[in-house]
């Protein structure tokens, strides 16, 4: 299965063919069938990816569901086996020297020096950017340190940072230059909820800056909080994507009734065989097959008071629980448990 939603960027949908010689403005990044394996491991499986100039995507999938591979092939650090990938026009990975200067990115094991500070480690990654001279380059640390709140311990051997400071500085290196996008692995991995909460600042700094943002997630609050677009992956492939608002509003439509006879609604709409449960913001019906004035009606009847009922947004929860139900207990379990 795999879902389009709303018109990403200037409508350019999935599978739809590429004009030829165009070179896309409308989106940041793309891939056509983009397949990796490694053996006989499919890793990543026809994955057809938008994302938008301007956006902020969140790709969302249980482990091993395909996100690193992914970005690894549009950052031009593994070749794909089969398929396309396109960064801001550019072709990968032949295009990585026009694409990277212009592209931040955090990905899994940044290669730091466990011996130097996490300044001189900076200074070493400011060095070879393209985009700075050398006068720039010591204020361009400073800055970036500030961002990621390092600069406390930004004298202290990399070797001795932990998990939280590590991410914090590969969060530095991403942003020691201005960026037209900005490609983030899991960037609240071991991250303290006040550092989760500056990795969502940061993010909206750079969306209100015009930058186009990749993070990658498995946990659902995350993206929720922090995205305008969504692209869910499962066993390598993309099973949905979209805008988020559109994503959100995609599930089966639902009613939440507000009674203090919970349990009476559910039986009374049992008998019209209308689906509903019992949750803590009230009786949630399903109006798949129904409609609302009929739910009314079916309650009135029983005499069942109503105090208030609203349709329901579909919660992300909800929506990728139904779009990864083939996962296993171990990989599902691991979504969403930590919503904040
Ligand atoms: N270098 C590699 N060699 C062999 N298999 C690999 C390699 N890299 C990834 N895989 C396999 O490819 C699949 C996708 O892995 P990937 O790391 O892209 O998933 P992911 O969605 O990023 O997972 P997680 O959320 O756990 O980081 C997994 O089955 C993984 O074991």
């Amino acid at each position: 299965m795999s879902t389009t939603f709303g018109t990403p960027g200037a409508g350019v949908l999935q599978g739809e063919a590429p004009a030829p010689g165009a070179a896309s403005t409308a989106l940041a990044a793309r891939t056509r069938g983009l397949r990796k394996t490694y053996g006989e491991t499919v890793a990543v499986d026809n994955v057809d990816l938008d994302v938008p100039t301007g956006a902020v995507l969140g790709m969302l999938g249980p482990n091993g569901s395909g996100k690193t591979t992914t970005i690894r092939m549009l950052l031009g650090l593994v070749r794909a086996t089969e398929g396309e990938v396109q960064l801001l026009g550019h072709s990968m990975p032949e295009g990585a020297g026009k694409a990277l200067p212009e592209v931040g990115a955090l990905v899994e094991g940044p290669g730091f020096h466990p011996f130097l500070s996490g300044r001189e480690n900076l200074l070493r990654l400011a060095a070879a950017e393209p985009g700075l001279s050398g006068p720039q380059i010591a204020g361009a640390v400073g800055d970036a340190l500030d961002r990621v709140g390092l600069t406390g311990a930004a004298h202290r051997r990399y070797r001795g940072y932990s998990l939280g400071m590590k991410q914090r500085l590969g969060l530095a290196g991403a942003l020691l230059a201005p960026r037209r996008m900005v490609v983030l692995d899991e960037p609240t991995n071991g991250l303290d909820p006040a550092g989760t909460r500056e990795v969502r600042r940061i993010i909206a700094e750079l969306h209100a800056a015009g930058v186009t943002v990749l993070v990658s997630s498995h946990l659902l609050a995350e993206v929720e909080a922090t995205c305008t677009h969504v692209a869910v992956l499962n066993a390598g492939s993309v099973v949905a994507q979209g805008e988020l608002s559109e994503l959100l509003e995609s599930g089966s439509p639902s009613l939440v009734v507000s009674t203090p006879d919970g349990q009476d609604a559910v039986n009374a709409l049992r008998e019209k065989r209308i689906p509903s449960r019992l949750t803590p913001a009230g009786v949630r019906v399903d109006l798949s097959a129904t409609t609302a004035p009929e739910v009314f009606a079916a309650l009135v009847h029983a005499g069942v008071p109503v105090y208030e009922a609203n349709r329901a947004r579909t919660g992300l929860e909800d929506l990728f629980a139904r779009l990864t139900q083939n996962e296993s207990a171990d990989a599902s379990g691991d979504i969403g448990e930590e919503r904040s």
